[in-house]
C-alpha cells in the first residue's frame, strides 16, 4: 500500500469551505458545498483568485435523466453554483452528458468517453484522462461518483466511462468515470459533511472493509493525492489521524 490518503476536519462545513477552490465534479451534497467554498457569503461576490472562466468541467457521474430533471447531476451544479457566478468573472466551460442518448446508457457513456477523449488525448496522448481535480462526494454506503460497493464496475479497467443500469441508489441508469480514470487525477479530493455520514467515515477509515469500499479503493488507489474535507459531525469518533488545516 502507498502512502495513507490525508483526512482534513473542521468545526463545520462553513469552516471547510475555504479550502476548497478548484473542480471537477460529483453530485449529491456535493455541489452546494462547493457554491459556499467559492462564492462569497452574502454579497453573491466571488472570493478573489477564482478565475471561473479558466475552469473545465466535468461530472464525475451523471444520472440518465434529462439535463433539467431534478436528478441530473449537472442541474444541481447549475443551480447551485453556475448560475450564481457573477457575470464578471467568466463563465467555467462545462461539458454535461448528451440528452440525445438518454434512452441508451451504454451508448451515453461511450459518448461521454468520446468527449474526455478530445478533451484530454490532445493534452495527454497517454492512456487515461488526466484530471487536475476530482472533487467527489461519499455516499452513506462508500459510493462514489456512481461506483458502488460491491459492484462489478470496480473492475473494470478498459473504459473510461461507464454506464451503470442497476444502480442501488434512484435512477438505477446512470454513467460513471471508471476506478482507474478517478484514481489517476492529479488530485482527488472527497467532501463529506454532516452526521449522516459519520459510520461510513467510521467504516472507511478505521476497518480493513473499508478498503474494499469504492471510497477506499481510491484512498488507496489514489495514495497521497487524496484529501478529505470534512467537518466534525461526519468524523465524530473517527480514530484516523486528522489534520486541523491546510
Ligand atoms: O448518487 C450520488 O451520490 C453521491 C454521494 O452523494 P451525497 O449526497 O451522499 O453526498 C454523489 O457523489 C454522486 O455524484 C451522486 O450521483
Amino acid at each position: 500500500m502507498g502512502k495513507p490518503p490525508k483526512l482534513y476536519s473542521f468545526a463545520s462545513t462553513d469552516d471547510l469551505v475555504p479550502a476548497l477552490r478548484t473542480v471537477g465534479v460529483s453530485g449529491g451534497s456535493l455541489p452546494k458545498t462547493l457554491a459556499k467554498a467559492l462564492l462569497a457569503q452574502g454579497d453573491g461576490r466571488a472570493e478573489d483568485g477564482v478565475q471561473f472562466g479558466k475552469w473545465h468541467v466535468f461530472f464525475a457521474d451523471e444520472r440518465c435523466v434529462p439535463l433539467d430533471h431534478a436528478d441530473s447531476n449537472y442541474k444541481l451544479l447549475k443551480d447551485e453554483l453556475l448560475d450564481k457566478i457573477p457575470h464578471d468573472l467568466g463563465r467555467p466551460t462545462v461539458f454535461p452528458v448528451d440528452e440525445t442518448y438518454l434512452d441508451d446508457v451504454q451508448e451515453m457513456a461511450d459518448q461521454y468517453e468520446k468527449v474526455l477523449v478530445s478533451s484530454f488525448a490532445a493534452r495527454d496522448s497517454v492512456k487515461l484522462p488526466l484530471f487536475d481535480l476530482l472533487l467527489l462526494g461519499c455516499g452513506p454506503d462508500g459510493h462514489t461518483c456512481s461506483l458502488f460497493p460491491n459492484h462489478p464496475l470496480l473492475r473494470e479497467t478498459g473504459a473510461w466511462v461507464l454506464p451503470i443500469s442497476d444502480s442501488p441508489k434512484p435512477p438505477a441508469e446512470r454513467i460513471t468515470l471508471s476506478l482507474p480514470v478517478v484514481c489517476h487525477a492529479l488530485k482527488i479530493a472527497f467532501v463529506a459533511t454532516g452526521a449522516g455520514k459519520r459510520d461510513i467515515m467510521r467504516k472507511i477509515f478505521d476497518t480493513e472493509e473499508g478498503h474494499t469500499l469504492p471510497c477506499g479503493l481510491v484512498n488507496d488507489g489514489g495514495a497521497d493525492k487524496v484529501s478529505w474535507f470534512t467537518d466534525n459531525d461526519a468524523v465524530h469518533g473517527v480514530g484516523f489521524p486528522r489534520r486541523g488545516s491546510l
